[in-house]
């Protein structure tokens, strides 16, 4: 990286920092994060309720529907309230065991909600980082509102978390997004990607909002279709163009890996999509299938909640991916190429990720590749484009400055992070983004390790501190006596 293009990146973690320092200020409003958790699914929720449904009281009225419609339901199956987890699909307690390779349901093609990107008509930017279907999932947005005229009962039965932030971030249609949920957010990818995500929605859905006179509530059912296809859409086939809602099936919950799910989706000749056990599955246990292989941050972002331990760990980089075409180029080669090289799947969608590190990869390996790559010009993205993927793998070695540049921005992130929460405000919204939290603050103290490492050693010291106890101790005791002060 040039010198200058390290300047050019000086703004990126200074404005983190200038963050920083304003949200000290911020924190002396006693509005603390999950008691907003709590208050944005209440508030301004007047208009919202009617599309935010309070959940299924019970799923009778869909399964009966979807046997009306010619649908299939193993009988060893149950429809179960699951703390925690709202409702899922169970094997009966009173049944054998189910075998690997039954069918546990099938839904015909009439009841499903299929939408192919190559076949939608509009051209619509994809909203969400990630969102590949972009055109696919505006489809079924158009739908679901048409179908809130007069819902059957699979759209009533449509029902995404509160928990979602793009639910806590929505607000009013004419007001910004409200500031306590922006606080709950801080410091995790999701708060960027979410707000992105809410003001590409509102410019998507806006020449509809200019003919409505009832703007606000169709704002409110905008969010509601936006966030049941993020919570309940599913790629049938894996990684295909095609969205598509399934009933019944979209009762199951997520298991974190594909290995660990027990069943599976089939596509059938005649266009019907079961589920089918891809195990023996016990009495009692609940039936699971793997929504993609997501971290925590992904799955708070798509669908309101995170699974403690969960086996894909990582944290999104905060910063806007470079929307430069060589940038953007150089990125995505030099990613698959360091994941291919490490065992991981090249293909996969999600953008620098810090990860926890292994013997065989340092965790902050792809934040460190992305920082650098932020950091250049189209031009030079340009000429490193040209080169061979070994070529380009040495050129993109950090230098002793960018690895100081890469501490930095730890350093900042790590200071976003917000303060912890005390355990009675806990709302299960907010205990979700705690786990987050709490990932985020072990991981990026383990990067600023890693980086530090690789500096001299008066200033390994210097951040050496980060992994010391008592050195974190009067870290936490000055950060104390400056809140007192500001109070
Ligand atoms: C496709 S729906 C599954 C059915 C849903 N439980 C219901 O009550 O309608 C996805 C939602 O289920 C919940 N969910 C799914 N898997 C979960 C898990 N492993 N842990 C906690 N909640 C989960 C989340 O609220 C998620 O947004």
């Amino acid at each position: 990286m040039t010198s200058r293009a390290i300047w050019e990146l000086g703004p990126l973690v200074a404005s983190l920092t200038l963050h920083r320092c304003s949200s000290r200020q911020g924190e002396r409003a006693k509005c603390r994060p999950s008691t907003l958790w709590r208050l944005s699914a209440n508030c301004e929720a007047g208009v919202a309720q009617d599309f935010y449904r309070q959940g299924m009281d019970s799923p009778t009225q869909v399964l009966e529907w979807h046997k009306r419609g010619g649908g299939y339901f193993h009988q060893g199956l149950c429809a179960a309230h699951l703390a925690g987890r709202g409702w899922g699909l169970c094997v009966k307690d009173d049944v054998p065991v189910i075998p690997s390779g039954s069918v546990l349901v099938k839904t015909p093609s009439k009841l499903l909600w299929i939408a192919h990107e190559s076949q939608s008509a509009d051209v619509e930017e994809p909203l969400a980082p990630g969102e590949s279907l972009p055109k696919a999932s505006a489809a079924l947005r158009r739908r679901l509102l048409t179908a809130l005229q007069s819902p059957d009962p699979f759209v009533e039965s449509m029902h995404p978390p509160d928990t979602m932030p793009l639910r806590l971030v929505a607000g009013s249609v004419s007001s910004d997004a409200p500031e306590a949920a922006k606080r709950a957010l801080k410091g995790t990818s999701l708060l960027n990607h979410t707000l992105s995500l809410r003001t590409k929605l509102l410019k998507a859905v806006q020449p509809d909002l200019e003919k409505v006179k009832e703007k606000e509530a169709h704002w409110q059912a905008c969010v509601w279709a936006q966030a049941v296809i993020m919570s309940r859409a599913f790629h049938v086939p894996k990684d295909s163009d095609r969205l598509v809602l399934i009933p019944i099936v979209d009762i199951a919950n997520h298991a974190p890996t594909y290995k660990s799910a027990n069943a599976e989706f089939r596509d059938n000749a005649d266009g019907s999509i079961s589920m089918v056990a891809s195990r023996d599955i016990a009495p009692k246990e609940e039936v699971c299938i793997c929504y993609g292989e997501h971290t925590n941050e992904q799955l708070l972002f798509c669908y309101g909640f995170v699974i403690p331990e969960n086996p894909c760990q990582g944290l999104l980089c905060p910063l806007q991916f470079p929307d430069t075409p060589h940038r953007g180029e150089l990125l995505h080669h030099s990613l698959s190429d360091h994941r291919r090289r490490h065992g991981r799947n090249p293909a996969a969608k999600a953008g620098p990720t810090l990860r926890r590190p292994s013997k065989l990869e340092p965790g902050s390996a792809e934040m460190v590749l992305g920082l650098k790559i932020f950091g250049l010009s189209e031009d030079e993205a340009q000429d490193l484009l040209a080169l061979s993927v070994a070529e380009q793998h040495q050129a993109l070695k950090p230098s002793f400055q960018e690895w100081v540049m890469a501490l930095s921005f730890f350093e900042s992130w790590r200071a976003e992070l917000p303060r912890r929460i005390s355990e009675q405000d806990l709302v299960p919204g907010s205990q979700a983004a705690r786990e987050l939290q709490q990932e985020a603050e072990e991981l990026l103290d383990l990067a600023m390790t890693e980086v530090a490492a690789q500096l001299p050693l008066p200033l390994y010291l210097r951040y050496y501190c980060f992994t010391r106890p008592w050195l974190r101790l009067l870290h936490f005791l000055r950060a104390q006596k400056a809140s007192l002060e500001t109070d």
